[in-house]
């Protein structure tokens, strides 16, 4: 079967054999791997996120059903601590062991009495009494040996020390957080309220944190067999703390997004004073221009005087370093592998494509020579061109479906998991979906447009090479880009990809040229998306219009 065949099947199709059952198979498109892919891919599936069940998380988790789910299986016994005088011995006891493997996975620690990295998740509980039960869950959970900057993250914070880290897309920076952060409750859990914060920049990402720390705190429980409580800050929930139907005082972790935490504390609904954990997940971003004042709003309705901070990003350009620092106390800088490279298992390639219709053929091209293998995500700069394409490949029959931030919440929710559970193959958005999130097994990131900086072009990457995955990612670049396209060039070099002797050449930014891209000028307005002539155009408008018409001469019941 032809590859564009395959593309453009339809859902119906799937329907046929179970929907879990055909997300798993690309057969058709690797046949020899299909056995293996299928056995990977279901498990994944299943355990990973079934979104709608994460929904009823959320909103169980508000309504306080959670906890009598929670309190039955309290019933099952506390099996926290190592009340059983197990010894295990840590893996890394010297600094000449932990010196080897931080070489090992090109770990750059600095700061002041920086503490050994672990060895493995079991060494957390000679040195730290780590909590059996988190512990379990991380078992359970299928983490059973740390990532590098777990490896690293996780001591500092236990230390309670303030943390700048950056480590490559789908590294595990969410668990290097969270894992001290869930312990840290614990040792604490003789005082109430609202002690970790976690922030990030969009919803689906907040979301996303959540159910990692929902999973993490199972069948965790503290003083006087108190579950821990963890909660995203929803507009529904927000809705009742602002209507004092929920105390505030009721949860131990909440994570939110910065506007919607502002708006809940200004209103007086949330006290942030006690807070002694305070994260910003893609701590970049949240403090760029877009955010840098809710970012300090928030800073500083954090009055607890030993407050921890903790920056995690796959970015950390100077200009943030700069902020870090002065906001914090004596930090200490993770750095894994290089600070301006992609995450070396992603395959990075660029397109010339001569003009804007290039584009389209070079999909098209793509389509026919079988490198448009799903599931694949497409970023374009804009909402209107996002829509435009969309219009453009659903005329081409190909499985695919937009986000954007004019779709509703429930809209975008239900592309996400129609896009995880593997229904929908190819996914378009804007920068909406660029950071954090977790889709595990996409085989193919396209940037449409060229991303307006090397930050923005690593995190849209990242999308794919997750966990240790591989990942392709294409950029298509035309004439206009020719002073956009130099820092992607740039970051392909770091990551050690091949850079022929021209682009090379073409990489070295004149300091106007810095300027402009800083300024976010290095673009020019791009022309419309289509191939399709313009009398084609205005004929499927007008065939559009008269079926709007009849529809409502229909309604009307004339
Ligand atoms: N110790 C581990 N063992 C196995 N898998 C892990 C481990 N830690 C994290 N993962 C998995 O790796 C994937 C990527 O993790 P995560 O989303 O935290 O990456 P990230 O570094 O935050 O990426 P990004 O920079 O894009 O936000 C997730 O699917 C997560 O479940």
């Amino acid at each position: 079967m032809d590859i564009f065949k395959v593309l453009t099947r339809g859902a119906s199709v799937k329907k046929e054999t179970g929907l879990k059952a055909k997300a798993a198979d690309y057969s058709v498109i690797n046949e020899k791997n299909a056995n293996h892919k299928k056995d990977n891919n279901e498990g994944q599936i299943t355990k990973e996120l079934d979104f709608f069940r994460n929904k009823r998380i959320i909103s169980e988790v508000e309504n306080g059903k959670e906890e009598k789910t929670r309190e039955n299986d309290l019933n099952e016994g506390d099996d926290s601590g190592s009340e059983d005088g197990e010894i295990i011995k840590p893996v890394i006891t010297n600094a000449a062991e932990a010196s080897a493997l931080r070489k090992s996975y090109k770990g750059n620690v600095s700061g002041s009495d920086v503490p050994l990295p672990i060895g493995s998740f079991e060494d957390l509980i000679s040195r730290f009494s780590f909590d059996k039960r988190l512990l379990n869950n991380l078992v359970e959970n299928g983490f059973t040996e740390p990532t590098p900057i777990q490896n690293e993250c996780i001591p500092v914070a236990l230390n309670n020390r303030d943390i700048l880290a950056c480590g490559p897309t789908g590294s595990g920076k969410t668990l290097a957080f969270l894992i001290p952060l869930v312990q840290q409750i614990i040792d604490d859990k003789h005082t109430s309220g609202l002690k970790g914060l976690i922030i990030s920049p969009t919803k689906e990402l907040a979301s996303q944190i959540f159910i990692e720390c929902f999973k993490l705190s199972h069948k965790i429980f503290l003083e006087k067999k108190r579950p821990l409580q963890v909660a995203l800050l929803s507009k529904s929930l927000g809705a009742k703390l602002k209507n004092k139907v929920i105390s505030d005082k009721k949860y131990d972790i909440i994570i939110s997004t910065p506007l919607r935490l502002i708006d809940v504390v200004k209103k007086e609904a949330l006290d942030l004073s006690r807070v002694k954990h305070l994260i910003f997940d893609e701590a970049d971003k949240l403090f760029d221009k877009t955010f840098v004042e809710q970012s300090d709003d928030i800073l500083s309705a954090c009055k607890e005087p030993a407050l921890r901070k903790a920056m995690f990003s796959a970015t950390i350009p100077s200009s943030v370093e700069e902020i870090a620092q002065s906001i914090m106390m004596d930090p200490i800088r993770v750095i894994i592998g290089h600070k301006e490279a992609a995450n070396t298992n992603i395959e990075q390639k660029l397109i010339f494509c001569g003009n804007e219709e290039g584009k389209l053929i070079a999909i098209r091209q793509l389509v026919q020579e079988g490198e448009f293998k799903p599931p694949i995500i497409i970023f374009l700069e804009s909402i209107a061109r996002a829509k435009a394409l969309y219009h453009e490949l659903m005329y081409d029959r190909i499985n695919v479906d937009v986000i954007h931030a004019e779709r509703t919440v429930l809209q975008r929710d239900r592309i996400i998991e129609r896009f995880k559970s593997g229904e929908l193959w190819c996914l378009i958005c804007t920068d909406v979906l660029a950071r954090g999130i977790d889709f595990k097994g996409v085989n193919l990131v396209i940037n449409y447009d060229v991303p307006e900086s090397s930050q923005a072009y690593v995190h849209r990457i990242g999308r794919t090479g997750r966990a240790g995955r591989s990942g392709k990612a294409v950029t298509f670049y035309t004439k206009q880009d020719s002073v956009a396209i130099k820092p992607i060039i740039n970051v392909m070099k770091q990551s050690g990809c091949e850079v022929s002797k021209w682009m090379d050449k073409m990489a070295k930014l004149t300091k106007r040229e810095k300027e402009s891209i800083k300024n976010g000028k290095a673009h020019t307005e791009r022309k419309q998306i289509t191939t399709v002539p313009k009398t084609d155009r205005i004929k499927r408008r007008r065939q559009q219009e008269m079926i709007v018409a009849s529809k409502r001469r229909k309604n009307e019941g004339l």
